[in-house]
């Protein structure tokens, strides 16, 4: 079986960008939210962009975002894939995908098996599902807390092409693959040295971590 697909999220300078490249992360995650203490600019975006193109999958994370938002940075960045982190509609994910022609990831917080199922209204409209431990009521930041949750709950998930998220590190992700059959993973606290400061070697030890899964 192949290896299992890593997002390293969060991302904001060339050093890191580069660090996930070298890894051989799949995917890098910009995150496009003012109250993130991983928030990238328009103009970060537009030095990021190139470092990354055509080497590394590039994701726009937004948090319910109106098309204006949407507009400024997809033209700065040229995404790969846009992340909708929010408590965006079935609806909404459609009109974002059809405005814009591009593979949509959908954020899904997951505290129950209840909140797994939610994915299904998500079904041939959402490209991947990313199941993210739930954010706690009133959250300020619906994302990158570096919650875990139980990944047993994802056992026998249905959605197509689905990503694991919340928590991980290269010391629990092996596990995390093993309890919940996730083919790819998404990670941004657990290769960071303090909150919002990613850290080159951890991304490295994080996506070994994976490949020996
Ligand atoms: O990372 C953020 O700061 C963030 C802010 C707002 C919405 C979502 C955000 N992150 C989403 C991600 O995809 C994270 O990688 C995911 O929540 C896992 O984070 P962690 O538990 O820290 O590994």
């Amino acid at each position: 079986m192949s290896d299992p697909l890593v997002k390293i999220c969060g991302l904001s300078t060339p050093e890191t960008l580069r660090a996930a490249i070298d890894a051989g992360a799949d995917f890098a995650g910009f995150v496009f939210f003012e109250k993130s203490p991983r928030h990238l600019g328009l103009e970060a975006a537009r030095r990021l962009g190139p470092i990354a193109q055509g080497r590394i999958r590039k994701v726009a994370l937004t948090v319910d975002a109106d098309d204006a938002a949407l507009d400024a940075i997809v033209a700065a960045l040229a995404p790969d894939y846009l992340q909708l982190h929010g408590a965006e509609t079935p609806a909404r994910v459609k009109e974002v995908k059809t405005r814009y022609g591009l593979p949509l990831i959908k954020a899904i917080g997951v505290a129950a098996r209840n909140d797994v199922e939610t994915a299904g209204d998500y079904e041939g409209v959402a490209d991947i599902i990313l199941f993210d431990a739930k954010p706690a009521p009133g959250a300020a930041v619906p994302g990158g807390a570096g919650v875990s949750f139980d990944w047993d709950l994802l056992r026998g998930v249905t959605a197509k092409d689905w990503m694991l998220s919340g928590g991980l590190d290269s010391e629990n992700v092996a596990e995390a693959i093993r309890r919940s059959g996730a083919r790819a993973v998404d990670v941004s606290s657990g290769v960071e040295r303090e909150r919002g400061v990613k850290d080159a070697e951890k991304i490295a030890a994080f996506v070994s971590a994976t490949r020996l899964s």
